[in-house]
């Protein structure tokens, strides 16, 4: 199958203040097919969310390039949808008026009627059903992470973009949401994108994870096939042979990566 997503031959240097470079990511490679679920883990300051920033169109790349759908990225697009941890939501508005704000920009050409029904049915979609009047102020987190899921999907982007996005959420909270993205990415066949350093949360979700290694300038050190179909039932993969290896081989890499930090941070002291 094709690419939907080139990242081609990717570094990022930021500039800092005092006229230093900061090398972050060099010669990052990933092709992502339509449908594919993709995962990157690494550990912290390795440059995962440059990398989605860049794929978003937020930031640039220093050198190489990023196409999604054979369209070159230069600004930020209703192509991609970005979910953040924070949930980014407008606190003044109601969960609806946070998704009709959203849906009216950029489905200006639908009537009415039709953009009230797809608010309406993204706010559905995501259990929202009895608190869509309400400000975010009157939400859980998990509500809240809800109504921003109903907005990025809600414009129906080719890409979804998930920054942990449930990195603030409780055990429960975060093992639902897990459950009903899967369930819409995989109904859907949406492709996305997530940063995440829950190793369960990248094997229950994504069909690949990529590992980056440490920074400065972090490259990709491999990419797991997750091979388990859609979908999942966690209790279940999670007993599998299969699964403790691939959970193991993602621990090793990243208790390796800690190491390997632990030694240089020494190593410069000296
Ligand atoms: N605008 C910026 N200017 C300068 N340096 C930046 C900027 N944005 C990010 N960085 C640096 O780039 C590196 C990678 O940051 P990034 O947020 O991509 O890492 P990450 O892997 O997502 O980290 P975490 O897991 O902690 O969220 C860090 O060293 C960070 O300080």
């Amino acid at each position: 199958m094709s690419s939907f997503v080139e990242i081609k031959g990717v570094a990022k240097e930021f500039k800092l203040p005092n006229g230093d470079k900061n090398l972050v990511l060099e010669n990052i490679n990933l092709e992502i097919r339509p449908g594919d679920f993709v995962s990157l883990i690494g550990h912290s300051g390795c440059g995962k969310s440059t990398i989605l920033n860049i794929v978003a169109g937020l930031d640039q790349a220093t050198q190489g390039y990023v196409q999604v759908d054979s369209q070159r990225v230069l600004k930020p697009g209703s192509d991609r949808m970005m979910v953040f941890q924070n949930y980014s939501l407008l606190p003044w508005l109601t969960a609806w008026d946070n998704v009709a704000l959203a849906v009216n920009k950029v489905m200006r050409h639908r009537s009415k009627k039709e953009r009230h029904q797809l608010i309406s049915h993204y706010l559905e979609m995501v259990g929202l059903k009895d608190a869509m009047h309400k400000k975010p102020a009157q939400l859980s987190g998990g509500m809240k992470q809800r109504v921003a899921l109903a907005r990025a999907l809600a414009i129906k982007p080719k890409l979804l973009l998930l920054d942990e996005p449930f990195g603030a959420l409780d055990a429960l909270t975060r093992a639902n949401l897990q459950a009903e993205l899967m369930c819409i990415c995989s109904t859907h066949n949406i492709t996305a994108m997530m940063v995440t350093h829950d190793v369960d949360e990248a094997l229950l979700l994504s069909n690949r994870i990529v590992m980056l290694k440490n920074g400065p300038g972090a490259t990709i050190e491999q990419i797991l096939d997750v091979p388990f179909s859609y979908p999942r039932i966690p209790i279940e993969i999670m007993d599998s042979t299969n699964y403790r290896q691939l959970h193991h081989d993602l621990m090793q890499f990243l208790h390796h990566q800690q190491q390997i930090r632990y030694i240089e941070s020494q190593i410069t002291k000296v």
